[in-house]
């Protein structure tokens, strides 16, 4: 069994750089199999979720080679089955994408559910209706679903809530569907964005992403071409908040701020200094932090992927804070483990109650997905005592060398082993 084993730390001081965006490249990994020539990705980090799709990619003919200088070169033209084993689909959240990219090639498209961080139910009844608007039918069996359309037509497509996830695949089955489609109550996240500047670069006709209102003019035909991902905001908003549970100062480099609004709004709020340049912003810890209200909501509201970091933020106000999760009600996994160290948290409804200033304490905890990871690492910096945080694989999910980057900053942490699980011995 492994665990993170994370010491208490002063403060960070120092400057990390932010890799590409986990969410961001799952989409344009799966967008790549729509092109008809080789297409190089830069900036695609080398974590868990995108090594399931090079085993996927293995499976049905699209390869994935990692070149000496990071880039990922993807050459879609071999694709023979869109056919994908239900064990792997269903160990991310992402692989609902291969509908989109596979659909308009193969007319048909068996996979598993999706899977991904478990923390709340999480529907894909939107990705279905909008197939089904292009002309698609589904049938759903028990451990896979199958998208069936002899031809994707254009179509009209109304989201009955904001989604990144359906509005991404939308676009990708849209992309070669023959006319034009429009989506309307789209989502604007910056993965959204990113997405259709890369299908557009390759020669799709994706206009509006970032609206509300997107349209897609059908092509028969995708080249081949370069993109980079965009910076993964939510590292990036992880790393601020460990300047401030720290009382360090951490430089976030490689980043887009534009895309960080509601969460440095929120950073400054709670006391932290900032210094925001082009690509880089830097956060001054050290300051009382102050207590605060949150609502998560979807981009460019606060990321409900940023609530696990701030809630042990939050920890160290002075007050009482309140963070009200409106994107996945129930996504406090974190807070149990978090209570476990010692915080003074109630979860109420779609609420977390949070009473700052109680001492930390280290121990064994568990992460139950990528971001209370994140949280439970912040927190251990902050922490009397050593914390040991089982859970590693969600971690790796979506993060390429968190303990690397952390150590950096001058954080003490290391990835240890026990020979049985620490977290039932312990209680
Ligand atoms: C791989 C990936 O990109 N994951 C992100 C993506 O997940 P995911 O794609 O699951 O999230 P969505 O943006 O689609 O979900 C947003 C909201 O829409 C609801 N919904 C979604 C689809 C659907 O068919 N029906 C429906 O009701 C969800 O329950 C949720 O309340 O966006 C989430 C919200 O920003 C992030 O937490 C995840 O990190
Ligand atoms: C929820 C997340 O990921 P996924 O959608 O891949 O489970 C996340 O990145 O916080």
């Amino acid at each position: 069994m492994r665990y993170i084993e994370v010491e208490p730390s002063g403060p960070l001081q120092g400057t990390v750089s932010i890799p590409g965006s986990k969410n961001s490249s799952l989409a344009l990994l799966a967008a790549a199999c729509l092109a008809d020539d080789i297409v190089r990705l830069e900036g695609i980090p080398n974590i868990d979720d995108v090594k399931v799709i090079a085993r996927i990619g293995q499976e049905i003919g699209l390869s994935l080679e990692r070149k000496a200088s990071g880039e990922l070169w993807i050459d879609p033209r071999y694709i023979h089955s869109a056919t994908i084993d239900p064990g792997k689909a269903g160990s991310y959240r992402a692989s609902y994408y291969f509908v989109g990219a596979l659909l308009a090639k193969f007319g048909r498209v068996r996979l598993g559910f999706p899977g991904g961080d478990d923390f709340s139910k999480r529907p894909i009844d939107q990705h279905i209706k909008a197939f089904q608007a292009l002309g698609a039918k589904t049938v759903f069996a028990e451990d896979y679903y199958e998208v069936e359309a002899k031809e994707l037509i254009g179509g009209d497509i109304y989201f009955d809530t904001i989604t990144s996830g359906a509005t991404i695949n939308a676009m990708l089955a849209a992309v070669r569907a023959k006319g034009r489609t429009h989506l309307y109550h789209a989502a604007v996240d910056p993965e959204v964005v990113d997405t259709a500047a890369f299908l557009n670069s390759l020669g799709a006709r994706i206009y509006g992403a970032g609206t509300d209102r997107i349209r897609i003019e059908g092509v028969p035909y995708l080249n081949g071409g370069f993109h980079t991902v965009i910076p993964d905001r939510l590292i990036a908003g992880a790393f601020l908040m460990a300047a401030g549970i720290t009382g360090g100062t951490v430089t976030v480099n490689d980043v887009i701020p534009e895309h960080m609004g509601s969460c440095l709004a929120k950073l400054e709020e709670c006391g932290l200094g900032l210094d925001v340049h082009e690509n880089s912003i830097t956060a001054y810890g050290g300051a009382p932090i102050r207590a605060s209200r949150i609502r998560t909501s979807m981009y460019p509201g606060f990321a409900t992927d940023l609530q696990q970091p701030m809630t042990a933020l939050l920890t160290r106000a002075q007050g009482k804070s309140i963070i009200t999760e409106r994107v996945y009600p129930n996504r406090f996994n974190h807070v149990p483990q978090l209570r476990r160290m010692g915080a003074d948290i109630e979860v109420r409804q779609e609420s977390a109650f949070i009473r700052g200033g109680r001492p930390l304490t280290g121990g064994w905890v568990h992460a139950t997905d990528v971001r209370a990871g994140t949280c439970l690492v912040l927190a251990g910096l902050a922490s009397e005592g050593k914390t040991f945080i089982t859970g590693v694989e969600h971690l790796e999910r979506g993060y390429d060398d968190a303990i690397g980057s952390f150590a950096s900053l001058g954080a003490s942490l290391k990835l240890a082993e026990a020979d049985q699980d620490p977290l039932q011995a312990a209680y």
